[in-house]
């Protein structure tokens, strides 16, 4: 299974094509009105007709409402619901249903102890995303450009795709996958000039490095 690629927070046509020409499998939209990568309904169902099916699009929310979920479906019809709030699972399984996509459920982690609500999550989500979970003071669950202790993944047993994020850069996915096994990658400050300003140089080298890490993992596991 190739690894998977996603570049999350964009929000302008320009580094939106960059990612999709640099070979993202998915490109991440974030619909959470503090972030600094929040996109209106209006400019979501714009870029999200720019993927033309070239990469997954991840509708990005947080504890969002029915109506506002109906919303982003309406506007961007994501191939994949990122829940990275305090869903519960009959919540995923409301969503799951309504909307007939699959749901990546986000899972902060600080300490060991965060991993207990995965046997839950894991009996409906469809994939499973590791973030860095932020401090109390922060003004967003996410997107903070900060990594966690990879080692608490080192052996995990988990029968669902999952993939890494939290403070990932070209220089340490490497690490990160090497130390979580994780089957995917997902970046947002580490491919940004500013909060929320995407860098196309910076997707590009992520990319690169991702697809490099990828290869260089093929080669051992070949031997
Ligand atoms: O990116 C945001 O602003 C954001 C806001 C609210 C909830 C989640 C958010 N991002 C979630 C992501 O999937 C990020 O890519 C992930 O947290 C990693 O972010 P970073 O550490 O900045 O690479």
């Amino acid at each position: 299974m190739s690894l998977l690629v996603k570049i999350c927070g964009l929000s302008t046509r320009e580094t939106l094509q960059t990612a999709l020409e640099a070979g993202a499998d998915m490109v991440g939209f974030v619909f959470f009105p503090p972030s600094p990568r929040h996109l209106s309904l209006e400019l979501g169902r714009d870029l999200g007709r720019q993927v033309e099916g070239r990469a997954l699009k991840v509708a990005l929310t947080v504890d969002a409402d029915d109506a506002t979920l109906d919303n982003i479906m309406d506007a961007l019809s994501p191939d994949i619901f990122q829940l990275h709030g305090k869903e519960s699972v009959a919540q995923l399984r409301d969503i799951k249903q309504r909307f007939g996509r699959p749901v990546m459920k986000a899972v902060p982690v600080a300490t060991a102890a965060d991993l207990a609500v995965l046997p839950g999550y894991a009996a409906v989500a469809d994939r499973i995303l590791f973030d860095a979970r932020a401090p109390k003071d922060a003004t967003r669950p996410g997107g903070l450009g900060e990594p966690f202790d990879w080692h608490l993944l080192e052996n995990l047993d988990l029968r669902l795709p999952y993939m890494v994020s939290g403070g990932l850069h070209a220089d340490n996915l490497a690490e990160a996958l090497r130390v979580t096994r994780a089957g995917g990658v997902d970046v947002s400050s580490g491919v940004e000039s500013a909060p929320g300003v995407k860098d196309p140089k910076m997707i590009k080298a992520f990319i690169r490095a991702a697809r490099a890490s990828q290869d260089s993992s093929q080669e051992l596991s070949v031997r």
